[in-house]
């Protein structure tokens, strides 16, 4: 376990120990408060532009938000541990309730693709046009994400893809899950260069969501890689272990 992790889990305790009826001393309780009350800083919107952000991603930052600004886009905000209702919502009914209880593991959930520190994992951002059903993501990967010597990961790909159609799908049908995901590689991804996600509802038919999707240049004269997906809006009378 990290040092880190263990003061967390030790603040936890000491936070969790007047339950158990022992007062641990008030000088412990203040540092243990100030700790978790430090960690706001998970909450924070990560799709805001930071300083590991190239001036490509800073670019199409910018023009999307101007985008926004008649209400056709709308900028999809990211934070590190999911705090959404949709997320408590998936928990309430969908977590067994031994996972739920385990509020130490639940405590340091990350997100996947936002679990790495600034510029190292994916820098990206993205926006969501009702009418069109669609979701752009300006993604930047990081030197984290290598595969093939300066060419991003295969795996790396296939998670940025499956988030932007995840947020395509919720948008689209509430609580989901990705149950197929056809990829085609067509040209290798340079690290840190900035890619465009698009993804499209292509129908929706009972339960299942058909999201198209393709990864381009920002210029948009490279087509990196193209994909389909299909997610299943879950049952909640369904157990899902
Ligand atoms: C709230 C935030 C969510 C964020 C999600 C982010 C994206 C992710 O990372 S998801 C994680 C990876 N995905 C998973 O772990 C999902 C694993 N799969 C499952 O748990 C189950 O398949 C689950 C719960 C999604 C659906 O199960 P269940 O409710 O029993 O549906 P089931 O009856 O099997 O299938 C429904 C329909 O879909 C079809 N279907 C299911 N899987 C597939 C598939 N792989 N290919 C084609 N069709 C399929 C079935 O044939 C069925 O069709 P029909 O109704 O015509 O007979």
């Amino acid at each position: 376990m990290f040092p880190a992790c263990a003061v967390r889990l030790r603040a936890l305790h000491i936070l969790r120990a007047p339950r158990g009826g022992v007062l641990p001393p008030a000088g412990e309780r203040r540092a243990a408060q100030k700790l978790f009350s430090s960690e706001k800083v998970i909450h924070k919107d990560r799709s805001l532009p930071n300083s590991s952000w190239n001036s490509d991603l800073k670019l199409m930052f910018d023009q999307f938000m101007k985008k926004c600004e008649d209400g056709s886009w709308e900028h999809l905000p990211s934070y590190g541990s999911r705090s959404s209702q949709i997320v408590q919502y998936f928990k309430e009914v969908f977590l067994e309730t031994k996972l739920r209880k385990d509020e130490q593991m639940l405590s340091q959930a990350r997100l996947f693709t936002r679990s790495y520190e600034d510029g190292l994992g994916f820098e990206y951002v993205m926006f969501h046009n009702e009418q069109e059903k669609r979701t752009v993501c300006f993604c930047q990967g990081g030197p984290y994400l290598q595969g093939p010597p300066g060419f991003l990961h295969g795996g790396s790909i296939a998670t940025i893809i499956d988030e932007t159609a995840s947020m395509t799908a919720i948008i689209a049908g509430g609580i989901v899950m990705t149950v197929n995901l056809n990829i085609n590689y067509k040209r290798p991804i340079p690290l840190c260069s900035v890619v465009v996600i698009n993804c499209q509802v292509d129908k929706i038919e009972g339960r299942k969501l058909f999201i198209s999707c393709d990864v381009r240049s920002i210029d948009e004269k490279t087509l990196y890689s193209d994909a389909t997906s299909l997610f299943i809006k879950l049952d909640p009378n369904k157990s899902l272990t």
